[in-house]
């Protein structure tokens, strides 16, 4: 069966306020998706709900992940089953190692029903595997001996973050880019980086507001999003006049959605990380 993430009629609220209004989408894998939309149209809440964010309440319609409904199933049993979500600003974890965090999360989801304390990939594969991985993306290896995210710039986060993509193989991946303050080097660096490790292993979810990004890799469908529905599917084209013509266009098309957009942005947003 091709792994598919399937996102039927999702309404979610945090907080007693309505987000998404009836979210429908499909990624299978091997296809490489766009998310764009105007600021707080609901992209990050959409990634953040599909990884399972207990914050988020969906309140009708759910989320299939191979036939299996979701919906109710916590982060780390979304993780182990494949799913993948890269934070704009992830944590740092002071004292634990890149490597062994990697080692720790690979074991998982090669094993999706290993207990903590139980077994991991033997050292030596799991060595032969980073060093592999990490001459591939180009890293230097004494990277993978720091902390994670402990005093990270903004480039070594996403550098992080594509290691980890490249080591766990995820099956379903959502990129959150939003606003992550990478310069356009980093920015090309990391659409290169994704495209080496091979999108067409994976399915791919990529929210940005960056055309470097999908520089090596032209979405297949680009989603617009407007006050929490998607309102427009096309292809790379459609990526193409967002990033030069902005969202007039869909704004005008689309006024229900632009006014709800307006209501939500005016009470002040403040997405969870
Ligand atoms: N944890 C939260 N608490 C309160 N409101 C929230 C929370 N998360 C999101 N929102 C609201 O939901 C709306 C959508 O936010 P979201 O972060 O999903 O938008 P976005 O499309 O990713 O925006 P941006 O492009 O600015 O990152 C925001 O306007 C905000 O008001």
């Amino acid at each position: 069966m091709t792994d598919t993430l399937r996102i039927e009629n999702l309404h979610v609220s945090v907080e007693g306020k309505q987000i998404l209004r009836g979210v429908n989408l499909e990624i299978k894998k091997g296809e490489t998706h766009a998310l764009m939309g105007p600021n707080g149209s609901g992209k990050s809440t959409l990634g953040l709900v599909i990884m399972g964010h207990p914050k988020y309440e969906v309140t009708e319609g759910a989320i299939y992940f191979n036939g299996e409904n979701i919906t109710e199933r916590e982060v780390d049993e979304r993780a182990r089953m494949g799913l993948f979500y890269a934070f704009q600003r992830p944590v740092a974890i002071p004292g634990v190692k890149l490597a062994d965090f990697l080692r720790h999360a690979s074991s998982n989801v090669r094993n999706p029903n290993r207990k903590e304390g139980e077994e991991l990939i033997p050292m030596r594969e799991f060595r032969k595997e980073l060093k592999g991985k990490m001459e591939q993306l180009r890293m230097d290896p004494d990277f993978a001996r720091r902390y994670v995210n402990d005093g990270f710039s903004g480039g070594e986060m996403k550098r992080a973050e594509i290691l980890q993509l490249a080591m766990l193989q995820p099956k379903i991946a959502i990129l959150d880019e939003t606003d992550s303050g990478l310069d356009a080097d980093a920015v090309r660096l990391a659409s290169q980086s994704i495209a080496e490790i091979g999108r067409e292993k994976m399915g791919l979810l990529i929210i940005t507001h960056h055309d470097k990004l999908l520089e090596h890799n032209p979405p297949q469908f680009t989603h617009v999003i407007l006050g929490g529905r998607i309102v427009e599917t096309g292809g790379a084209e459609l990526a193409d006049e967002l990033h030069t013509q902005g969202y007039d266009r869909i704004r005008r098309m689309y006024p229900d959605a632009a006014q709800q957009n307006e209501a939500l942005e005016s009470k002040q947003p403040q997405a969870v990380g």
